[in-house]
């Protein structure tokens, strides 16, 4: 792709006055820089200290606006659920259709990630940012004046596009323009901001679902307002530096890192950018597009390999299945009502970006290699344990006890299942059953009403009145007293993959590539993961059918364990190392950094 770069012009440099060092106390100057050998050290010392303990404010706002790409990102990709139950209500959707809706988006984003890597490394990071939250704009106007399914349609394909190239842009600009020891936090902020995306959707989904008549406008609208604020913020705020040195911008890259440094002296981090843009001219060698030299050539080939990887199994640990079903989770754990079904996805939203903050909170402390590979054996565990969970629940399963004779059930599968299990595993039929304080009776395996999943399509469970006492409809899942292992599966599941398989593989990839090869890189490993979470998400439903909710979940877990592997063997920590460092890490053979962790800690 197109990645050009041209001779950085070092006579720009001397029109430009550093900063005065005049501002920096002897105070700040720490203990062991007395064995400083020359006053240079001590002056580098000074400003290092100098520089760590005061991070201009102009770091955090740039942050926050990029990272509305992130809150956009989890509320287009968080609010469709809830919008889908008036949706389909209202446009008359067919299964089809619906799922169409849904994916489309995911989809548009999986080509759109690769189109960015192209995009970005022409036109800047800044750009494809005013573009992502242009086109997040459009396509949340278009969605919500909607008058069809065509033309929501299309506004899910154009919020789609603007995902795409958000979710790898907004990763790189934060990496490049923050100092080394807050780039892992402020990246993962932006996961952070994902997932407060998602909640935020959650509660939106809840509040507009008593507005049955054109609620998803409002739902699917508002996005539109974070959008035009950060169209807005990034008219005012700068191109990322190391892009501006890249293309030989060189006088402006200096204003630019002096502007978002607070006025410090930058001419130590201006050098070691431009140095290594001039060393990996020479070491990256070669013609043809970015994608062939990074395959080429091996420290970029193993780091594309390792940030395709975790992208990849942080979808195949079943994310998403969590964050679209969470609500049926939830209710096998016995809360039923059905209103309650949106709100309760909201709990398990919430979860997601709690448990996020901590990821925040752990990345400078423990690093990029221990946060994800403790994140993911407890999710693996965790993932057993949700299995167990519904293993219990199925081996326990209530059976059927009446058998309705309407002429309809004849031709239906419904009337086949003997158990619940296979009866809500069969998507066209549901569970009706009666409860009193102690047991559960008079049940029966009915066909679902194929206009709202919420209710039987006759009998005593397709009257809502009937509904309300003590009379239930189990779509989806099955009465169990095994609850309490799923809740806590759950739990548990979030708790372990929110911190760090959730916002470390978009954290790694901002870091692990070289200048040259870093929109690529991204756009690569961000296309793998919305291919991952379309398969994943689009797959569940089958799967769950084929296998069962345990078959899927111990499915999530072995794909989750075989993640551990691959992370424990291949990922090198990057924590408080220069950009500019890291291509070093991946010098050696491939995967052969747990080898080299056992070493270390030997020692
Ligand atoms: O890192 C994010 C986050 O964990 C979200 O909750 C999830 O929905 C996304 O797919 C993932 O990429």
């Amino acid at each position: 792709m197109g990645e050009r770069r041209k001779k950085v012009n070092d006579g720009e440099r001397s029109l430009i006055k550093a900063p005065s060092n005049a501002s920096i106390n002897s105070q700040a100057v720490p203990a062991n820089a007395a064995t400083a050998t020359s006053t240079g050290d001590l002056e580098r010392e000074a400003r290092k200290q100098f520089q760590q303990d005061v991070t201009p404010a102009f770091v955090y706002v740039l942050a926050a606006f990029s990272a509305l790409g992130g809150f956009l990102f989890g509320y287009d990709t968080g609010v469709i659920s809830g919008a889908m139950l008036l949706l389909k209500r209202e446009m008359n959707l067919s299964a089809l259709w619906q799922e169409v809706l849904i994916s489309s988006t995911v989809a548009a984003a999986a080509l759109s990630a690769l189109a960015g890597g192209f995009l970005n490394g022409v036109f800047g990071r800044r750009v494809c940012i005013l573009l992502a939250s242009f086109t997040f704009t459009s396509g949340g106007i278009v969605l919500s004046v909607a008058p069809d399914k065509e033309v929501l349609l299309v506004g899910r394909l154009i919020v789609g596009l603007g995902l795409g190239i958000a979710s790898m842009t907004v990763p790189v600009y934060i990496a490049e323009t923050s100092p080394p020891h807050l780039r892992g936090q402020l990246v993962t902020v932006n996961t952070l901001f994902i997932t407060g995306g998602q909640f935020t959707a959650s509660i939106i989904d809840g509040a507009f679902s008593y507005l049955r008549h054109n609620g998803w406008r409002y739902m699917l609208g508002l996005s539109v307002v974070p959008a035009v604020l950060q169209f807005v913020g990034f008219l005012f705020l700068p191109e990322s530096p190391r892009w501006l040195i890249q293309k030989g911008l060189t006088q402006k890259a200096r204003r630019v890192l002096s502007q978002i440094r607070g006025n410090q002296n930058i001419d130590e981090e201006y050098d070691s950018i431009k140095n290594s843009i001039e060393e990996e001219e020479k070491d990256c060698g070669g013609d043809g597009p970015v994608i062939w030299r990074m395959l080429t050539y091996p420290p970029t080939r193993r780091a594309l390999l390792v940030g395709c990887g975790l992208q990849m199994f942080q979808q195949l640990s079943g994310i998403n299945t969590v964050m679209y079903y969470g609500a049926t989770i939830l209710q096998m754990s016995g809360v039923r009502d059905d209103k309650l079904a949106i709100w309760l996805a909201g709990v398990t939203a919430f979860t997601n970006f709690l448990f996020t903050l901590l990821g925040v909170w752990l990345v400078e402390r423990v690093g990029r290699r221990k946060l994800t590979l403790g994140s993911i054996i407890g999710t693996c565990l965790s993932l057993s344990l949700l299995a167990i969970g519904f293993l219990l629940s199925a081996q326990h399963t209530p059976p059927v006890t009446l058998h309705p004779t309407d002429p309809s059930i004849v031709n239906s599968t419904c009337n086949r299942h003997l158990l619940c299990e296979p009866c809500m595993l069969d998507p066209a039929c549901g569970f009706c059953y009666r409860e009193n304080s102690t047991a559960l009776f008079a049940s029966s395996c009915v066909p679902v009403n194929t206009a709202s999943t919420e209710k039987a399509a006759w009998g005593r469970c397709s009257n809502s009145t009937q509904l309300r006492v003590h009379t239930y409809w189990a779509y989806n899942y099955c009465p169990t007293s095994y609850s309490w292992v799923v809740l806590l599966g759950l739990v548990l599941y979030l708790a372990f993959f929110a911190p760090g398989m959730g916002p470390m593989p978009w954290t790694i990839n901002s870091e692990i590539y070289p200048l040259w090869a870093r929109s690529t890189g991204n756009a690569c490993s961000a296309g793998v993961n919305w291919t991952f979470n379309f398969l994943v998400s689009l797959t569940f439903l089958h799967v769950a059918q084929n296998l069962t909710y345990y078959g899927a979940f111990f499915l999530y877990s072995s794909l989750a364990l075989l993640g551990f592997f691959f992370i424990y063997g291949c990922l090198p920590e990057t924590k408080g190392r220069r950009l500019e460092e890291i291509e070093s890490l991946f010098d050696n053979q491939l995967c052969s950094c747990g080898l080299l962790w056992i070493r270390v800690s030997a020692k």
